[in-house]
């Protein structure tokens, strides 16, 4: 397979030139597990490990490849090779590191685009699709919404829901399917661009794997199968988080990718509720927060029924998670800066002898 099958690109072949890794080879990450890598190359997936100096000089997790990182390599033995560096990323999907206030982790990089997965049924809920639009925006990722699980209602609802959606929504496309009928599947299987790298997002159970399934026609292991096999101590070698479709998309599909959720950036909310930013430009206050000032165009505009009140108080929530957010970081970085400081100090202590 080349390189150009799993995404590679004129683009990114000029960062290699423009970066000097010309002297290696190139590959994508497609897995990651405790810092042991598997790689795509032309020559076919293979065992990775960083080199000593990329440890070195990483500083934080995000120095570290993730699964869609497009790789610098050499080869040590047979199949397996070092990374030695990581090539500027095009997009980055992060979130919250779990148990890790205030500090950020990689779920996957140069994705593409993002399927928006959401079940017509119980799962059915227009803020959890802001939600994840927010998180799009943030990324640089273009979305689209699937509206899944169509084969359980009528075309009357169907039609209702996609007008609900759309009203809110607008400017990104939705397209209804079913993993059941097949209806929609093609589709959205022609709407998929060759050498581009697609993400799929959403809550547990609204049909992403049997999506993943359907547009691979294959039968590809779920990731919570895979960990619960592990477990039990089976070798697994077969799954792959980085899927090659037959009509020349790449899909990313990793444990991370299903816990995305928590908002984090100023830039991602203000692009998903563009009609309250423009509104607040209105309001009598410039920093505004639209819940109890007066002469808030905002207010205003929710009062007279043309904000949508869901969508308005959807971004309250947005904004305030965002807010926690931030001031975990920033606590972070204080810590880290007078960590850094001590640090300093005995390494200075240490030249001198004093130590
Ligand atoms: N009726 C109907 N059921 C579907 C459809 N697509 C998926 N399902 C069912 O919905 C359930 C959940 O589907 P999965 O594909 O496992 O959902 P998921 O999003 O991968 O869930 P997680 O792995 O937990 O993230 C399964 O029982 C599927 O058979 C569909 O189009 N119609
Ligand atoms: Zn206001």
């Amino acid at each position: 397979m080349k390189l150009e099958h799993f995404g590679y690109s004129d683009k990114i072949e000029k960062l290699r030139i423009q970066k000097n890794l010309t002297d290696f080879e190139v590959g994508r990450i497609i897995s990651e597990h405790k810092e042991r890598y598997i790689v795509k190359t032309e020559k076919g997936e293979l065992d990775a490990e960083i080199t000593g100096n990329l440890r070195y000089t990483a500083n934080t997790r995000e120095d570290f490849p993730a699964v869609g990182d497009w790789v610098a390599i050499s080869e040590y033995d047979d199949d397996k090779v070092l990374i030695h560096s990581i090539f500027p990323r095009k997009t980055i999907i992060e979130r919250h590191a779990v148990g890790k206030q205030g500090e950020k982790q990689i779920i996957a990089t140069n994705i593409d685009f993002a399927f928006i997965v959401q079940a017509v049924d119980r799962d059915f809920n227009i803020n959890r699709i802001e939600r994840y639009l927010t998180i799009c925006n943030t990324s640089n990722v273009k979305p689209i919404i699937i509206l899944n699980k169509i084969d359980l209602i009528n075309d009357t609802v169907l039609t209702d829901l996609m007008s609900k959606v759309q009203e809110r929504v607008k400017q990104v496309p939705v397209i209804a399917i079913s993993n059941e009928s097949q209806k929609g599947i093609e589709r959205l299987r022609k709407s998929i661009v060759k050498g581009k790298t697609y993400c799929l997002l959403g809550s547990s159970g609204v049909g992403k794997s049997s999506l993943l399934n359907n547009l691979s026609g294959k039968q590809l292991m779920k990731t919570n199968e895979i960990s619960s096999s592990t477990n039990k101590g089976r070798h697994v070698t077969s799954h792959r988080e980085l899927i090659v479709l037959e009509n020349g998309g790449i899909i990313i599909d990793n444990p991370g990718m299903r816990e995305v959720g928590i908002v984090n950036s100023t830039d991602g909310l203000d692009i998903t509720f563009e009609a309250i930013i423009e509104l607040s430009k209105d309001c009598k206050f410039k920093d505004c927060t639209h819940t109890t000032e007066v002469d808030c165009a905002v207010l205003k505009s929710v009062k007279s029924g043309e904000l949508d009140k869901s969508s308005y108080e959807n971004y309250l929530k947005m904004e305030r998670e965002k807010e926690h957010f931030e001031s975990t970081v920033a606590e972070k970085r204080k810590k880290d800066k007078n960590f850094g400081k001590m640090v300093k100090q005995f390494k200075n202590l240490k030249k001198s002898n004093r130590y």
